[in-house]
């Protein structure tokens, strides 16, 4: 794995753990992100992304992800970083992007802008000028049932033809789409839809950003090496016990069975930012009880 702040040329394939971001009564919970940070990164995954929609970015002002930041660089400072923004205001976008420029980032996952849902100019005139603005490179975070506006493949192709424009978080649900950009070569394609990690890197994808790696992280970086090497039957056979876990995990709202798990763990507080809630008591059982019936940790 190239570290893809330092290399000419980024690499962003492998698996990237979109960290939760723990609480404890309202305030974050560093000692708790640190340890998770540690423990993750001995695990063979990529590397971070910091403040994506699994770390609950939208709730966190500006001082707190910075916080966040600097302790996941200290915990782990061996591995690549990527920062996720959020929001639709352009000139308050572009400041912050100025700022993250000398915290030595991997690069910016970057969503669509949401609830306006602007046209695919509009779109283009959005990715652009944030990577015009960046220090580093920039994946497109395609997630059209988050942000409401789908970026369309031509739009993505021509968004490819920007030097900072590494890659896309494909949350698209769309595998024709998903195919083309593949095919055309030009952007790094990581899933991000965490059921969809396997067709998409034997499909040629270059790995993926999956909140329910979280767990079981060994078991799904094993999966992208032996998708790498050829092996698929061994692949599958790994992939499949996979799946009860990744169902689990998006059974609500994430990171909420998430961070359950995390707690029923003795990782951190089961503990969210309104308007985000715990997976209410019945569910929450539902939800253990599957997650003890995978053998390792
Ligand atoms: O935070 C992320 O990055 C991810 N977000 C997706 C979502 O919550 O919609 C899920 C994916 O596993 C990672």
């Amino acid at each position: 794995m190239q570290d893809a702040h330092h290399s000419p040329s980024p690499d962003f394939s492998g698996l990237w753990i979109p960290l939760v971001t723990p609480f404890r009564d309202h305030a974050v919970d560093h000692a708790a992100l640190a340890a998770l940070a540690e423990k993750l990164a001995a695990t063979g995954i990529a590397g971070f992304v910091v403040c994506g929609s699994t770390g609950e970015a939208a709730a966190l002002d500006e001082d707190e992800q910075m916080a966040v930041l600097a302790t996941v660089a200290a915990a782990a400072p061996s591995l690549p970083r990527i920062m996720g923004l959020s929001g639709y205001h352009l000139g308050k976008t572009l400041a912050w992007v100025r700022k993250l420029s000398g915290c030595g980032l991997a690069g910016l996952l970057v969503p669509a802008p949401s609830y306006i849902r602007p046209s695919q100019a509009g779109l283009e005139e959005w990715f652009g000028a944030i990577a015009d603005a960046s220090a580093v490179p920039l994946l497109v975070y395609d997630i059209p049932y988050r942000t409401g506006v789908a970026i369309e493949r031509e739009t993505l192709l021509a968004l490819a033809a920007h030097p900072r424009i590494r890659g896309i978080k494909d949350c698209g649900g769309d595998m024709a789409k998903t195919r083309a950009l593949i095919a055309d070569g030009r952007l790094q394609v990581l899933a991000g839809e965490d059921a969809q990690l396997f067709a998409t890197v034997a499909e040629g994808g270059a790995g993926a950003i999956a909140a329910s790696a979280h767990l079981q992280t060994e078991r799904f970086v094993k999966v992208l090496r032996l998708l790498e090497e050829g092996r698929l039957a061994e692949a599958r056979a790994e992939w499949q016990p996979l799946l009860p876990l990744i169902e689990a995990m998006f059974s609500d709202a994430n990171p909420g069975p998430l961070k359950a798990a995390l707690a029923a763990r003795g990782l951190m507080q089961d503990e969210l930012r309104p308007p985000m809630t715990r997976v209410p008591p019945e569910r929450r059982q539902r939800l253990l009880d599957t997650l003890q019936g995978l053998s390792r940790p």
